[in-house]
């Protein structure tokens, strides 16, 4: 099922454009308070969007005529805090399919409960689970009603590292044909979950494209931090890129002249200089202040307005936020255009 939405929550300040092709997961990216929940709720109809059109298929569900009702769209979302119904887990999961007239509830919802793990606990109340068993169960609700589309909201948020990794491994495989977008923080459920990446700033997605395209050669600061790159972005001239004040870093490849282009690499190939402009000609020097150092095991990365490198701790310990600093970035990176 292919899945185009546009829908604008105008009290919320969103309107996202989201598209999630055939049995593939999308990963909506984005900072807190970016919209990545509400275009979930109102793609699922639990929240009205103002304008909204939604097209499954080729249907259209929500737009020019009379909305189909949420309950027929087969869209089903699995909220941050979905509880589950105070019922046994078996009912819980066999819910959706009584609901759509299955005489085979019970087995459909049994053979879920096997996939996700949680066979054993199918008697057992909702109360007296674990934190990862709910989600397991939650999970399978949700797949047990077969929906069009599925829509996760951080399934991971609330779990210890080895319920999310494990429960990360199952929905790998769970994900593998269904049209499902997922939310979420972490780069690694983008790249392990995600067939495609959708990036939300402000309300609206400001890049989109597949994983690997987004991770690899990201247009916006948030994107390039969450694929632990730096963005060095300026505009292209005559093989080189040339940064605002100035400071020209040669590049492979880029669009043409005058374009706005980007190198992105990770902020250990960065160089970092304190005190008078450095010497060596093999790497554009970039003048710039530390607007933050944030911890990283045994090394600091000093984050500037321009650049941002990953040092020693103990060269970050002569810094504070406001120092000027020098970034020597490496010439002959490839260069991509910023815009189209
Ligand atoms: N129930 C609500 N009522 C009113 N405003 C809300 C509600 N939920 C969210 N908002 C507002 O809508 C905007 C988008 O929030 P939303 O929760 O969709 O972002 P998000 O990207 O999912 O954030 P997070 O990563 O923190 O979950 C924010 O400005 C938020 O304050």
């Amino acid at each position: 099922m292919r899945l185009e939405a546009r829908v604008e929550v105008a009290e919320r300040g969103v309107e996202a454009d989201v598209t999630v092709g055939a049995g593939r997961t999308l990963a909506l990216l984005g900072p807190n308070g970016s919209g990545k929940s509400t275009a979930l709720e109102a793609i699922a109809g639990v929240v009205r969007p103002g304008r909204a059109r939604i097209v499954l298929d080729g249907r259209e569900l929500v737009g020019s005529g009379r909305p189909v009702p949420p309950r027929d769209r087969g869209i089903v979302l699995l909220a941050q805090d979905d509880a589950l119904f105070p019922m046994s887990v078996l009912d819980n999961v066999a819910f959706g399919p009584r609901a759509a007239g299955r005489r085979d509830a019970r087995r459909v919802a049994e053979a879920w409960l096997e996939r996700v793990g949680c066979a054993d606990l199918a008697s057992r109340r909702p109360g007296d689970l674990s934190g990862g068993q709910a989600r397991r169960v939650a999970i399978a609700r949700a797949l047990a009603a077969e929906p069009r589309v599925l829509l996760l909201d951080e399934p991971f948020a609330g779990l210890d590292v080895e319920a999310a990794s494990a429960i990360r491994t199952m929905l790998r495989s769970l994900l593998a044909d269904v049209t499902a977008i997922i939310t979420t923080h972490d780069v690694l459920d983008a790249h392990t979950l995600a067939d495609d990446v959708a990036v939300m700033a402000g309300g609206r997605v400001v890049e989109a494209g597949t994983a690997t395209e987004v991770l690899t050669r990201p247009r916006t600061p948030f994107a390039a931090r969450m694929a632990a790159r730096v963005l060095v972005a300026g505009t292209m001239r005559g093989g080189a890129l040339e940064l605002e004040g100035g400071v020209r870093v040669p590049v492979s490849g880029g669009p043409r002249g005058g374009e706005a282009a980007a190198v992105a690499l990770p902020p250990s190939a960065v160089v970092l200089a304190i005190g008078d402009a450095p010497r060596d000609r093999s790497l554009a020097w970039v003048p710039d202040a530390v607007r933050a150092l944030e911890p990283r095991g045994d090394e600091v990365r000093v984050v500037g307005a321009a650049v941002a490198a990953d040092v020693d701790a103990a060269v970050a310990a002569s810094l504070d936020a406001g120092a000027v600093v020098w970034f020597g970035v490496p010439r002959g990176h490839l260069a991509y255009a910023l815009t189209g």
